[in-house]
């Protein structure tokens, strides 16, 4: 374990009753003063990654180490971990003040350190002099910053927010987004975020795990998972892309649409099926001449600070560009990429139906041998 583990999943498996198992031998580490967010689709096991680390729900089978110590039975309220839940989980009868306060009165802190360190709490999160406000006079943002004061006052190693942003609008939740971030920095505290929303977790992380049917998929820094998804529901969890299937040809050359293009991936065998990836952004517009793909541009729309356009190839195949400049309706048009462009990932959706894709491939080599 790395000096700078905090927190250490080792083969944790989760499963209620005889149903299938909500998280399947899950390994990962956490840093220390990073900023982690958990990605996936609903039900998914993110949130019950974080009642484990909390201490709410034991696991079936595995290890939790918290500082390098076995924590798979250690009560919540002996870990250094503070949760800010969805719904914030407020008392309405107390005051900003005595809601921020709650956790130190009961460790029977004295009555100066807690104004001390209240106040420190609530200025952390811009509400210095909010203290004497009723909670039912704070609005759904400021309700969440209160949720958050309550939270870091206890000074936990281990901040888990179970998302926090979601029922706030479009631009307090960016606004939250900022302030948290900048909070975690300043802080210097461990911040594990639970989200699906993708735009979020690539802008606020440092780390990434991209979570599916109880597994992770992916984990890495934004850029890596944006940049480098490793499968197809990867890609097509974190932005927009499009996905076409082909064949590895060397170190550097694939074939897709008929075609041989050159790229910058490499380390797989010659002949295996793969799925190519290229973003819409890494799509430009030219003449049919000059692109390395020809298309018949089908629907565009104006996204504000590109165009969306959905265009079509002979064989049917769609291709989604994001372009400053405007198309003609079904006019035909050539597409310019750059070797760059291209990603290369394995064939399948996931890991599993990969191995799967794998071995009936395998079997198919032999015979042809
Ligand atoms: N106490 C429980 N008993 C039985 N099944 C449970 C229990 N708690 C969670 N589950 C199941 O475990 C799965 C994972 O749930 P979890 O809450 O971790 O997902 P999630 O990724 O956080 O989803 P969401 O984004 O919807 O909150 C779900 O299928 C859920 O129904």
């Amino acid at each position: 374990m790395g000096e700078q583990t905090i927190i250490r999943f080792e083969r944790v498996t989760k499963q209620y009753d005889n149903d299938p198992p909500v998280l399947a031998n899950v390994s990962f580490e956490i840093e220390r003063g990073k900023f982690y967010t958990l990605l996936g689709p609903s039900g998914c096991g993110k949130t019950t990654i974080l009642r484990m680390i909390a201490g709410f729900a034991e696991p079936t089978e595995g290890s939790i180490y918290l500082n390098d110590k076995l924590i798979n039975r250690v009560p919540a309220n002996e870990r250094q971990v503070n949760t800010v839940f969805q719904d914030y989980a407020l008392f309405p009868h107390l005051n900003v003040f005595e809601n921020v306060a709650f956790g130190l009165r009961i460790k029977k802190m004295n009555k100066k350190d807690i104004q001390e360190k209240v106040t420190q709490a609530l200025s952390f999160v811009n509400l210095e002099g909010y203290g004497e406000r009723e909670i039912s006079e704070m609005s759904g943002g400021q309700r969440q910053r209160v949720a958050i004061a309550r939270a870091i006052v206890n000074e936990p190693e281990v901040l888990l927010l179970d998302e926090p942003l979601s029922a706030l609008d479009l631009k307090l939740r960016t606004e939250m987004q900022y302030i948290l971030r900048e909070m975690q920095q300043r802080l210097g505290i461990t911040f594990i975020f639970v989200t699906h929303d993708q735009e979020e977790a690539l802008a606020m992380s440092d780390e990434i795990f991209v979570m599916n049917k109880g597994k992770i998929e992916q984990s890495g820094t934004p850029n890596d998972i944006y940049d480098e998804p490793i499968n197809r529901f990867v890609a097509d969890f974190i932005g927009e892309s499009n996905i076409v299937p082909g064949r590895m040809i060397a170190d550097y050359q694939v074939e897709f649409n008929g075609r041989q293009f050159e790229c910058v991936d490499g380390g797989l065998r010659p002949n295996e099926p793969i799925e190519i990836v290229i973003r819409p952004e890494d799509l430009e517009i030219t003449s049919v001449a000059e692109g390395k793909l020809r298309v018949k541009v089908d629907t565009q729309l104006f996204r504000g600070v590109h165009y969306e356009i959905s265009c079509y190839d002979d064989s049917g195949q769609e291709w989604l560009v994001h372009s400053t400049k405007k198309a003609e309706l079904g006019s035909e048009i050539g597409l310019h990429f750059d070797p760059e462009a291209i990603h290369v990932m394995r064939f399948g959706e996931t890991e599993e139906e990969f191995d799967r894709r794998l071995e009936a491939y395998e079997e198919v080599e032999q015979h042809v041998r």
